[in-house]
C-alpha cells in the first residue's frame, strides 16, 4: 500500500499532510484527557466519539505497517516508530534541526503526557528523546551510515521541567563504524541531563 520506494516527493509530502494532523489531534486528546475534571456524562459521551473514531479508523486498516521507510531520492520518512514517527501520537513530536554535518538540535515542548515525577518529564522520555537526537546525528540521514545505539550512558543531573526543552547533540569522534557522541536535554533553568553513546553503523 505505502511504497515509499515507489513514491515521489509530492506524493510523500501529500501523506504527511493526510496523517501528521491526525497524529497532532491524538497528541491533543490524550492532553485534554489528562485536564479533565468533568461529570459522568461528559466522560460518557467523550468515550463515546472516541470509540466511533477509532471505529473508522479500524474499517480502513493498511495493509502494510512501516516503523521508517526511504524515499527514491533518499529522503527518510519517519513513518510509525516511537522516536519521531509522523504517525505515532506516543512519540514526542521532535523536529531534529541539523546544525551542521556532525551535530544537530531539537526543540520541543512535552506536556503532562510526558510527566514521570510531579511537573516533570519521565526519565524514560528524556532517554529517547536524547538517544533519537543522537542516533539521527550518527546516521548523518543517510541509509548507508545507519546506526545504532551499541552504549547509551545518562546522567540525570537534576529534574526536567515539562515545558519548552532544548536538545542538542554532537560527534565527539568516530573509530571505523564506531561513532561516539554526547548530547544533553536543557529546560528553562538550564541543563539536566547529559549522555554518551557509542553507536555504531550498521553493516550494509
Ligand atoms: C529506512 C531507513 C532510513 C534511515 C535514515 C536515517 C535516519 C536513521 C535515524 C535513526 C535514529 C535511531 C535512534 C534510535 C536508535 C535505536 O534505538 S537502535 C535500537 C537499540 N539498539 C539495538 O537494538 C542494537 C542491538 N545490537 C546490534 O544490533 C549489534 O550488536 C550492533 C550494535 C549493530 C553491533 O553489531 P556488529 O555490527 O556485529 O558489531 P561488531 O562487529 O561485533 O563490533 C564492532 C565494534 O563495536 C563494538 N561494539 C559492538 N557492540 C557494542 C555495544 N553494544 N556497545 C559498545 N561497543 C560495541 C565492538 O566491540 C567492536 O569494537 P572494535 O573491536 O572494532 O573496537
Amino acid at each position: 500500500m505505502w511504497d515509499f520506494a515507489e513514491m515521489s516527493s509530492d506524493e510523500v509530502a501529500s501523506l504527511r499532510a493526510r496523517y501528521e494532523p491526525l497524529t497532532q489531534s491524538i497528541r491533543e486528546l490524550i492532553d485534554a484527557a489528562l485536564h479533565v475534571d468533568a461529570d459522568n456524562q461528559v466522560v460518557d459521551q467523550a468515550k463515546a466519539q472516541i470509540d466511533a473514531a477509532a471505529e473508522l479508523l479500524r474499517a480502513h486498516p493498511a495493509s502494510t505497517r512501516q516503523g521508517m521507510a526511504l524515499t527514491p531520492e533518499g529522503e527518510s520518512i519517519p513513518w510509525d516508530n516511537l522516536g519521531n514517527g509522523i504517525r505515532n501520537p506516543l512519540a514526542p513530536p521532535l523536529v531534529v534541526e541539523h546544525t551542521g554535518p556532525t551535530s544537530a538540535r531539537i526543540d520541543v515542548e512535552l506536556g503532562a503526557a510526558y510527566e514521570g515525577p510531579p511537573g516533570h518529564v519521565h526519565g524514560g522520555y528524556c532517554a529517547l528523546v536524547l538517544d533519537q537526537i543522537l542516533g539521527e546525528v550518527a546516521s548523518r540521514g543517510s541509509i548507508e551510515t545507519v546506526a545504532a545505539t551499541g552504549t547509551i550512558s545518562l546522567r540525570y543531573l537534576r529534574p526536567t521541567k515539562l515545558g519548552r526543552l532544548h536538545v542538542e547533540a554532537e560527534i565527539q569522534r568516530t573509530e571505523g563504524r564506531k561513532i561516539f557522541i554526547t548530547g544533553h536535554i536543557a529546560d528553562e533553568d538550564g541543563t539536566t541531563v547529559t549522555a554518551e553513546g557509542l553507536f555504531i553503523v550498521l553493516r550494509q
